[in-house]
Order: structure tokens, then C-alpha cells, then sequence
């Protein structure tokens, strides 16, 4: 890419296990070095593990959840679930640290290229104890064929209303015919529908599809801060007060038991 001057790699077996406290420290071994005036990361799970951490060991403020960048020290980042949006300053010393909402951004595809030289972090100062009491365990990953949530062209989410794990997998199936990732309000969440890894919103993912279907969501303003960058919103929901279809694009006003199964047997097979 154009912009990539310089490429840096930490080659360690350090590193192997993704461990932040260990990472952030890298982080601040980089800086000391490089002394850059800028830090950046993606707002996921693992940007936001590691962000505050190393922002801390570089005793700097960081600025999270970034959605635009107006100058070198001025940022916009939505406040209160997304229900407005905050232009701040960075005043203070370098380097200034933030998170950015990757699906606030789209990646310019520029028909120059530039080659970039990779070099080799040097880990002679890299302190073995710095990384105290977190040891690695192990790693547990939930194996799908279904796309990446945060990335997917098309998401389809269940809510409470599904009522159960086993009534939750006509979600599943929905997704699996329309070649979608599967997500879930906190409330489906809590009541051990589906894992945590599926929630969306304020504190779960966020999602900015081509296509967001939402059955029996109610549209909490927490859920609604992590779909609102979605293109198209289609809701079904049996109330029509639910406050999802004020910001619905399609709304249904019915009850999800009958509209899922109907729509998997209209819908034709993936091909
Ligand atoms: C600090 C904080 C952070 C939060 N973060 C998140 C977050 O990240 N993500 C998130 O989702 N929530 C979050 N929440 C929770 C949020 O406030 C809501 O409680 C939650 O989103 C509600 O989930 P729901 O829409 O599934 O359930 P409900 O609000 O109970 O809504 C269920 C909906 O289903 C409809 N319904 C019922 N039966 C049927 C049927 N048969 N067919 C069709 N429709 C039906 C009902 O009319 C209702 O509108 C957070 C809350 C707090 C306080």
C-alpha cells in the first residue's frame, strides 16, 4: 500500500500466545525506539485489550471507538450508545493513541503500490517477567464456515423472543441460506441462547452489513449503537411500537415463528 513506509516485525516466540500484557509491552518498546506520534489499532476485541495497556506503560490518554479523523489531533467518536457524536483534541505528548472503527473507514484502493522494507523489532531489552501473573492456558475458538460477523455482507440477528437455544437455530439456518453471520441481542445472550462472541451492540460487535435482518430484537438503543452503519435494516417484530422500526428501512409487524419458517421454505437452497 502507498502508505506503508516501513513494515515492523517482532519475531519471538514471546509472542506466540496473544497475550496483551506481553504485546502491550512490545507496543512500548516500539515507541521508546521509533517514537512515533501516532498509535493505532482497530476497535476489536484485541485492539482494545491491548490499547489501553500500552497507552498506560506510555502513560499517554487514549482515545477510543474513533470514527473519523478531522486533523493529526482532532477525532470524532460517538458517546452515549451512538446517540451522539463527540469531536475531541488531543492535547497531550506524543504518541497519540487510538482506536478506530474499521467499519467507519473504507480502504482506498489506489493503483500505485509502494514497496515497504521489513525490519526486525530489536527484542535485546524485551524484559522476560514484564509480563506478571497472565500466563497462557490455552485457546478455545468456535470453528464456523459462516463469515466473520464483523465483516459480513449479511447479518441476521435473534432476539429474546426466540426463547430458547434449540428455537434459536432457525437463526442459524436463515443464515446458512442466505450465506450470513449469525448475531444476537444481549438479552439472547444472557439467557444462554448463543455465546457472547455473537453479541451485537454497545457491548457486543460492531456490524455494518449490506443487509441487517433483526427478528424479535425489541431495538434497545445499546443494540442499536452496533448497527447503524448496516445499508439496509429489515425488522420483524409482532409489536408495532418496537422501537426497532424507527430505524428499520423493511419493517414486519409479525410474529417470527411464522415468518422465519415461511421464509426458509421460499427462500432456494445455497447454492
Ligand atoms: C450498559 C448496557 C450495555 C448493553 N449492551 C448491549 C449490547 O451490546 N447489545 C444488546 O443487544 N443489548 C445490550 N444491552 C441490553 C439492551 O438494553 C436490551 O436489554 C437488549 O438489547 C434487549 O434484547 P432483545 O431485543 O432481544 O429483548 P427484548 O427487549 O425483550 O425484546 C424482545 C422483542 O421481541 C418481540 N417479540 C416477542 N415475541 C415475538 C415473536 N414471537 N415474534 C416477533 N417478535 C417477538 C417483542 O415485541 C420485543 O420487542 C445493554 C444494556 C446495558 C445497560
Amino acid at each position: 500500500h502507498p502508505s506503508i513506509s516501513q513494515v515492523l516485525v517482532a519475531d519471538s516466540d514471546k509472542f506466540t500466545h496473544p497475550l496483551a500484557e506481553t504485546w502491550a509491552r512490545l507496543v512500548q518498546l516500539v515507541q521508546q525506539k521509533g517514537e512515533y506520534s501516532h498509535i493505532i489499532t482497530a476497535s476489536n476485541s484485541f485492539g482494545k485489550n491491548i490499547l489501553p495497556r500500552a497507552a498506560a506503560l506510555l502513560d499517554v490518554s487514549p482515545i477510543t471507538d474513533v470514527i473519523a479523523i478531522s486533523s493529526s489531533n482532532q477525532f470524532v467518536r460517538p458517546i452515549y450508545a451512538g446517540n451522539a457524536l463527540c469531536t475531541v483534541r488531543y492535547s497531550g505528548s506524543n504518541p497519540c493513541m487510538l482506536s478506530v472503527r474499521s467499519t467507519s473507514f473504507a480502504v482506498s484502493v489506489d493503483s500505485k503500490s509502494n514497496e515497504a522494507p521489513i525490519s526486525q523489532v530489536d527484542l535485546s531489552t524485551f524484559d522476560e517477567d514484564f509480563v506478571g501473573k497472565s500466563r497462557y492456558i490455552n485457546h478455545t475458538a468456535q470453528v464456523t464456515e459462516r463469515p466473520d460477523l464483523g465483516n459480513a455482507q449479511v447479518v441476521i440477528t435473534g432476539g429474546r423472543a426466540l426463547k430458547s437455544a434449540e428455537n434459536f437455530k432457525m437463526i442459524e439456518k436463515l443464515a446458512e441460506k442466505l450465506g450470513a453471520a449469525v448475531g444476537a441481542t444481549r438479552a439472547a445472550v444472557d439467557a444462554g441462547f448463543v455465546p457472547n462472541d455473537l453479541q451485537v451492540g454497545q457491548t457486543g460487535k460492531i456490524v455494518a452489513p449490506k443487509l441487517y435482518m433483526a427478528f424479535g430484537v425489541s431495538g434497545a438503543i445499546q443494540h442499536l449503537a452496533g448497527i447503524r452503519d448496516s445499508k439496509v435494516i429489515v425488522a420483524v417484530n409482532k409489536d408495532a411500537d418496537a422501537p426497532i422500526f424507527q430505524v428499520a428501512d423493511y419493517g414486519l409487524v409479525g410474529d417470527l415463528f411464522e415468518v422465519i419458517p415461511e421464509l426458509l421454505e421460499k427462500l432456494p437452497e445455497k447454492k
